[in-house]
C-alpha cells in the first residue's frame, strides 16, 4: 500500500494475525481456538470459554476446578474500588462508572505493571472475577438497593445474577446469560480489542488497555448497540408503528440499532443462538404476558421491515437487548454486561499483542495548509 492510499475506517485491512478467534463472513461462521461459537454455547459454562480462549485449550477438570475456586476466592470487591464508585453520581452512565472502576482495580493491584503472560492471566482472572461485582453494584445502586455478597455456591452466571438481584435465579435466566457471555466473549480486530492492542503495543499495562476498550465499547455502533436497540424498541412502541416509524428514521438517515456489520454482510453468526435464548424467555413468559407479547411482535416487525428495504441483517445485539431487558437489567446496564464478557477476549489478546509486539502506529496523509512561515 503507498502512503496516499486511504482505507477509511481500516476497512478490508488486515493489520495482524491472531489465533484467538477466526470470524468467517463467507461461512458466516465464528470459531473460538478453532470451536464454533454455537458448539461452546450449547455445552460450555462462560468459565470454560474463558479458560480457552486464554490458553488456547478446553481446561482439564483438574484446571477447570482450580480456576473455578480461584474465581469464586477473588469475587469480592476492594472498598477502594466500591468507594470510587461511590465519589462519582448515581446518573453517571454505567459504562463510565465501569470503565472508572476497572481504572481503580489496576492502580490497585500491586503487580498491575510487571509484564509476562502468567502475570497478565492473573490480572485477566482478578477482572473476570470482579467484574460482575462491579456491574452488580453500578446496577443496585442505581436502584437505591444494598450491595449483596457474592455466593461461592454458584457458578459464574448463577452469582452474577444472584449478586444483581438478590433472589435465587431460575434455571432459565442463567442459560440465557451464560449464552449471552460466551457469545459476548471475543470477535477478532473488533473496534474495543484493536484498541486494547494498541494500548498494549506501547507497552502499557493490561489495565489501561482494558479501560481504553471499555471506553471504544460504549459507542453506539459498537458494543453501546444493545443498550440503543431497547431504547429503539421503546421510542417505536409496538409493531403496528414499525413501518410509518422506519419510513421517518431512514428518511432522517438513521442508523438502525442492531443491524449491520462491517465484517458479516449477510447476517451475524451469533444471531440464531441468541434468538433461540431469546425465544425461551419470551415462552416462559407464556403467550398472555403483554410484555412479551408486544417485544416478541416488535423484534419480528422490525428485523421483516428492515431487511426487506435494505437487506441489512441484524447483529448480536438485536437479540440480546431485549434478552437483557426480559432478564430484568436497565438499558443502560446492558453494555457493562457486554464487558464483563468481552474482557476475556481483551485479555487474550493483550497477552497475544505483548507475545509478539510491535508499536501500532500507522501514517496519515496530511491535508492541511501547506508549509507557512511566521512572518
Ligand atoms: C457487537 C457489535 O459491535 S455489532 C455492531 C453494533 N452496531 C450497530 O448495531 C449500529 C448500527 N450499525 C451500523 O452503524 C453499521 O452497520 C456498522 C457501524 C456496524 C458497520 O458499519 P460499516 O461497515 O462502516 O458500514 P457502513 O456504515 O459503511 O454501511 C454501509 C451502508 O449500509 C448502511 N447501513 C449499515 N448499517 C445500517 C444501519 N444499521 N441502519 C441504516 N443503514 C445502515 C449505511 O448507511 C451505508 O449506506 P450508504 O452506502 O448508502 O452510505
Ligand atoms: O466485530 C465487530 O466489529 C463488532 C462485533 O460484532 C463484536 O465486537 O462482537
Amino acid at each position: 500500500m503507498t502512503e496516499t492510499e486511504i482505507r477509511k475506517g481500516l476497512a478490508g485491512v488486515v493489520v495482524d494475525e491472531t489465533a484467538i478467534s477466526k470470524v468467517n463472513p463467507e461461512t458466516n461462521s465464528l470459531l473460538y481456538r478453532g470451536y464454533p461459537v454455537q458448539e461452546l454455547a450449547a455445552t460450555r459454562s462462560f468459565e470454560e470459554v474463558a479458560w480457552l480462549l486464554w490458553h488456547g485449550e478446553l481446561p482439564s477438570g483438574e484446571q477447570l476446578a482450580a480456576f473455578r475456586e480461584r474465581e469464586r476466592s477473588l469475587r469480592a470487591l476492594d472498598p477502594a474500588v466500591r468507594a470510587t464508585i461511590d465519589l462519582l453520581p448515581v446518573t453517571a452512565h454505567p459504562m463510565d462508572l465501569t470503565r472508572s472502576a476497572v481504572s481503580a482495580i489496576g492502580a490497585l493491584d500491586p503487580e498491575a505493571e510487571q509484564e509476562g503472560a502468567e502475570a497478565n492471566l492473573r490480572k485477566a482472572e482478578r477482572l473476570f472475577a470482579q467484574l460482575p461485582a462491579v456491574v452488580a453494584y453500578i446496577q443496585r445502586r442505581r436502584r437505591g438497593e444494598d450491595p449483596i455478597a457474592p455466593r461461592d455456591d454458584l457458578d459464574y452466571s448463577a452469582n452474577f445474577l444472584w449478586m444483581v438481584f438478590g433472589e435465587d435465579p431460575t434455571p432459565t435466566a442463567v442459560d440465557v446469560f451464560r449464552v449471552s457471555m460466551v457469545l459476548y466473549a471475543e470477535h477478532s480486530f473488533n473496534a474495543s480489542t484493536f484498541t486494547a492492542r494498541v494500548i498494549t503495543s506501547t507497552t502499557a499495562d493490561l489495565y489501561s488497555a482494558v479501560t481504553g476498550a471499555i471506553g471504544a465499547l460504549k459507542g453506539a455502533l459498537h458494543g453501546g448497540a444493545n443498550e440503543a436497540v431497547m431504547h429503539l424498541f421503546d421510542e417505536i412502541g409496538t409493531a403496528e408503528r414499525v413501518s410509518d416509524w422506519l419510513d421517518g428514521a431512514l428518511a432522517a438517515k438513521r442508523k438502525i440499532m442492531g443491524f449491520g456489520h462491517r465484517v458479516y454482510r449477510k447476517g451475524d453468526s451469533r444471531v440464531p443462538t441468541m434468538k433461540a435464548a431469546l425465544d425461551v424467555l419470551l415462552a416462559e413468559r407464556g403467550a398472555d404476558d403483554p410484555l412479551a407479547v408486544r417485544l416478541s411482535a416488535l423484534y419480528a416487525e422490525l428485523e421483516r421491515e428492515f431487511v426487506a428495504r435494505k437487506g441489512i441483517h441484524p447483529n448480536l445485539d438485536y437479540p440480546s437487548g431485549p434478552a437483557y431487558h426480559l432478564l430484568g437489567f436497565d438499558t443502560e446496564v446492558f453494555t457493562p454486561l457486554f464487558v464483563a464478557s468481552r474482557v476475556t477476549g481483551w485479555t487474550a489478546h493483550v497477552i497475544e499483542q505483548q507475545s509478539s509486539n510491535a508499536l501500532i502506529r500507522p501514517l496519515s496523509a496530511y491535508s492541511g495548509v501547506p508549509e507557512r512561515h511566521l512572518a
